[in-house]
């Protein structure tokens, strides 16, 4: 589904953000962990087809995102860290525009994608207020939402339970753990608890390269990296 080849990327001379990643995915649900800085958000940006990598490729599906880009966006969902949304809009009106421009011209079936869609992020008691009315967390609900119309193959998802209470976290964490079980959902987060209770796969980032892959648990020396990573950032 996701096979993420030999990338690099440098914004100016001196900072070579990511160092020839390599990384291969098929469905499931992979966290990239990492700190502050390290490279979660432009790797996936790079995934998602908004930032061009410096060197090497990202193929999704089979398709290319440096020469293949209409094809990739059609077959992901990405919702970034920082989503702008309409204010004046209703949350229903908001996915309903997602939808059309997402190419899906029937009114009937916009309709019955919003409405499962605002049934799945328990959005229905606010579908018809405006989104400046909404909570953080409502918003970043609302986000993923839109990022899954049309169940694309693969989801993208920059920092998922952030703004969230408790509860909401557990009902994201089994949305997202449930389309990794036919799908492919790559996520970036700061949360342990968000990877031990969602990811079939975690990777840890960090200045710019993998220092892990492999199957999370609670024994896993994922946990040590990210503590001596912690202790280096300090
Ligand atoms: N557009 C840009 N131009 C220049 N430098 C950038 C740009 N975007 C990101 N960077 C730099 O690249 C590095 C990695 O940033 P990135 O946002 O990918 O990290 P991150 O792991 O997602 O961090 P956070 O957890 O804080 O979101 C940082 O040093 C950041 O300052």
């Amino acid at each position: 589904m996701i096979r993420i080849l030999d990338v690099s990327k440098q914004y100016d001379r001196e900072t070579l953000v990511l160092q020839q990643i390599e990384l291969h995915m098929k469905t499931g649900v992979m966290g990239l962990l990492g700190f502050n800085g390290a490279g979660k958000s432009t790797l996936l940006k790079i995934m998602a087809g908004i930032e061009e990598p410096t060197a090497g490729d990202v193929m999704i599906c089979g398709y290319s995102v440096r020469s293949e880009p209409d094809e990739v966006r059609s077959r992901i969902g990405y919702l970034p860290q920082h989503f702008e949304m309409y204010p004046h809009l209703t949350g229903r009106e908001m996915l309903d525009y997602a939808c059309t421009l997402k190419g899906i011209r029937s009114r009937k079936k916009r309709k019955e994608i919003v409405t499962r869609l605002l049934y799945e992020l328990n959005l229905e008691a606010k579908a018809k207020d405006k989104i400046k009315t909404y909570s953080t967390g409502m918003k970043q609900r609302l986000g993923l939402a839109q990022a899954m119309i049309g169940e694309p193959p693969v989801l993208i998802i920059d920092e998922p339970t952030v703004g969230l209470d408790p509860e909401e976290k557990m009902r994201v964490r089994k949305l997202l753990a449930a389309y990794g079980r036919e799908h492919t959902v790559v996520l970036s987060t700061h949360i342990l608890s968000d990877v031990e209770n969602c990811c079939t796969h975690a990777a840890v980032l960090d200045e710019g390269k993998i220092r892990w892959f492999g199957i999370p648990d609670c024994k896993s020396e994922y946990r040590e990296i990210l503590m001596e990573g912690h202790h280096r950032h300090a």
